[in-house]
């Protein structure tokens, strides 16, 4: 599987000019390759969260038109990182997964609200889990401040997932804890991690990109910039299965007692 991690210089409280910048990314994404293509998480508004009244994507029509016409012209899974939008009378954070022929596959609301961007004072929590299949690859999808979460992750790797997506506005003053916690995640669910960041700032951060692509040893197999770019990385599954039966984590795992 060769995946495609947009960074992007997600633009504070401008749709509009997002879904340009997005359209652009993945256009230029789809003339490498590549599988499946990734984006950052909350893309279309950026944290602008005093403002989704105006801002956000009524029950994700806009973005559900734009990646699905895009997964079908270019014959290529979109994992399209999560947007703000509004469902009756309240706004998620929501990650939309769609295959090569734009069937929308997975939606998912952001789990774990971050208190410290007010994510919690404007946003809905999610309650259900973010497991999906792209090209017969069992695989999940969370966003940014979930992988803090250990068990979130572990409650759905344990029923197969091979590869865990992340899409995540991630501040540059904590990246070395992004990086740590990422290589974690891979290591402990012997799964390939693939972790998109966005670059750029809004009015209370910065945000230095550094997109992972890393393996179920933990080992980085593609690391980003802090601009705006594509970097892709090609997974190959022998791998987990390799990792997975020579120690089999999860079968020695002992749910009764935690
Ligand atoms: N957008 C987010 O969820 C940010 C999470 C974060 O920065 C963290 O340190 O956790």
């Amino acid at each position: 599987m060769r995946v495609a991690l947009i960074q992007l210089n997600i633009q504070y409280g401008n749709p509009d000019e997002n879904y340009r910048q997005v359209t652009t990314a993945i256009t230029q994404a789809a003339q490498q390759a590549v599988d499946v293509i990734v984006l950052p998480e909350m893309w279309n508004t950026g944290y602008a969260l005093t403002r989704l009244n105006v801002l956000a994507d009524d029950n994700g029509a806009r973005t559900i038109k734009v990646l699905s016409q895009l997964a079908q012209q270019f014959h290529v899974n979109i994992v399209g990182g999560s947007v703000a939008v509004a469902r009756e009378d309240d706004f998620y954070n929501e990650m939309l997964v769609f295959d090569r022929a734009g069937q929308l596959l997975s939606r998912y609301d952001k789990v774990h609200r971050f208190g410290l961007m007010a994510e919690d004072r404007y946003i809905t929590a999610g309650r259900t889990e973010n497991r999906f299949t792209l090209d017969a690859v069992p695989a999940m999808g969370v966003i940014c401040y979930d992988i803090r979460f250990p068990e979130w992750l572990r409650k759905q790797a344990a029923q197969g997932p091979q590869v865990i997506f992340v899409s995540a506005e991630w501040p540059t003053v904590r990246l070395p804890q992004w990086k740590i916690l990422l290589q974690a995640r891979a290591i402990e669910n012997q799964a390939f991690v693939v972790a998109v960041n966005r670059v750029g700032s809004d009015p209370d951060n910065a945000f230095g990109g550094q997109s992972l692509v890393i393996d179920p040893l933990g080992t980085i197999l593609a690391h980003g910039s802090d601009h705006a770019e594509i970097t892709t990385a090609t997974l190959d599954f022998d791998q987990v299965a390799a990792v997975r039966g020579s120690m089999p984590v999860f079968a020695d795992r002992q749910p009764e007692l935690y």
